[in-house]
């Protein structure tokens, strides 16, 4: 796949304080999703507003199709940018139908063909019976949807969507994002969603970068992110995890307080390791040496899964199983790894 868009060492700070965006880089592919995923505060919306034009870079530089959009020397107006925009509150016309909201920025077409293109768009995204309505007259969702069919009847090569799912109760929020996946994708479109939500980033995106500090830590598909995660904080961040030290000896195993366990490469010397809970389970002990026996010390019932709280030799881990799996508060087990350990720090 082509790039699409290519952002190289992208920095800006507003003030003495230091960059918020710090030197990242990252590239979009033709027909991708990719999402900027990190906390609040670490600069994702800002890197979102340099890509669209709304804010001059101090370094580095955005190009779309190979054309420079954005560098210290050069300004494309966001209008001249190829570019769609989808923001968190919608940002409608609200003294505008549903229809001319979409029709308003086709200004390419000619006047008397805007109204037929752009019901057409509103069919794509399922909004074809509400033309007439006024978006007050409209559910979250369906402004949303109505927001979308805005930001890409002018066929942007690429739409940006900043948290825009987040004004959206959960029921609501994870049909319209496989909604707007799906028409994204139906249309061939690139989409670059700025969010602080991994689950939503793991469920939406084709790629994901984890952004903390203004700084890019880990760039891959939602599977390498979430079990091969490069970083502590890309790895906590991600969801649950269990973090724990242990010293290797040259190979691709190791001797933790977990028992032996398989490392994803060979390492040397100490190094700091991750496991997911749904990659342990436990078994009753069987023989084993005192200090390889753990207490079960609280239990997260949900259903079709379990969230153990083991204590062994004074550290505290997570072990996820299926419901099949059931031990009580103060029983002995034995925690098992059924995968890897991911290196996180040292062992070179
Ligand atoms: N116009 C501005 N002037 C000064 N500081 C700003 C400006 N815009 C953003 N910032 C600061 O830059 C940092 C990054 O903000 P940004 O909105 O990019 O983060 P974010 O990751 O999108 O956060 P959130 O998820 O809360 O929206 C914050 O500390 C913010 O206060």
């Amino acid at each position: 796949m082509k790039d699409l868009l290519r952002v190289t060492n992208l920095t800006k700070a507003f003030d003495e304080t230091g960059p918020v965006v710090d030197g990242i880089d990252f590239e979009i592919r033709e027909n991708e999703i990719f999402a900027l995923l990190g906390p609040s505060g670490c600069g994702k919306t800002t890197s979102l507003r340099l890509i669209a034009g709304f804010e001059r870079a101090d370094k580095g530089s955005v190009s779309l199709e190979g054309q420079l959009l954005e560098s210290p020397d050069h300004h494309t107006a966001p209008q001249d940018r190829g570019i769609g925009f989808v923001f968190q509150d919608y940002a409608l016309f609200p003294h505008l139908s549903v229809i001319d909201n979409v029709a308003f920025g086709l200004t390419d077409i000619p006047k008397h063909k805007r109204h037929v293109y752009a019901e057409e768009v509103l069919c794509r995204t399922g909004m074809g019976d509400y033309q007439k309505r006024s978006p007050n007259e409209l559910s979250g969702g369906q402004q949303q949807r109505v927001a979308l069919a805005r930001a890409i009847a002018p066929k942007p090569k690429l739409v940006l969507l900043d948290e825009p799912f987040s004004n959206l109760d959960a029921m609501l929020r994870e049909t319209t994002r496989k909604e707007v996946r799906a028409i994204l994708k139906k249309g061939g479109m690139s989409a670059l969603l700025v969010t602080h939500d991994q689950e939503e980033a793991l469920s939406f995106a084709d790629r994901i970068a984890v952004m903390n500090n203004g700084k890019i830590e880990q760039v891959g598909t939602p599977e390498e992110v979430y079990y091969n995660p490069k970083t502590k904080f890309v790895a906590q961040f991600l969801g649950r995890t269990n973090i724990f030290h242990a010293d290797a000896t040259g190979g691709s195993e190791v001797r933790t307080s977990l028992g032996t366990m398989r490392l994803n490469c060979n390492a040397c010397g100490k190094i700091l390791c991750s496991i997911r809970p749904e990659h342990l389970t436990l078994e009753k002990p069987a023989g084993q040496q005192p200090e390889e026996v753990g207490t079960v010390v609280a239990r997260e019932f949900k259903g079709h899964d379990i969230t153990y709280h083991v204590e062994l030799n004074g550290e505290k881990y997570l072990v996820h199983t299926d419901n099949r799996v059931i031990f009580e508060p103060n029983d002995s087990v034995v925690i098992k790894p059924l995968e890897s350990a991911v290196i996180l720090e040292g062992g070179n």
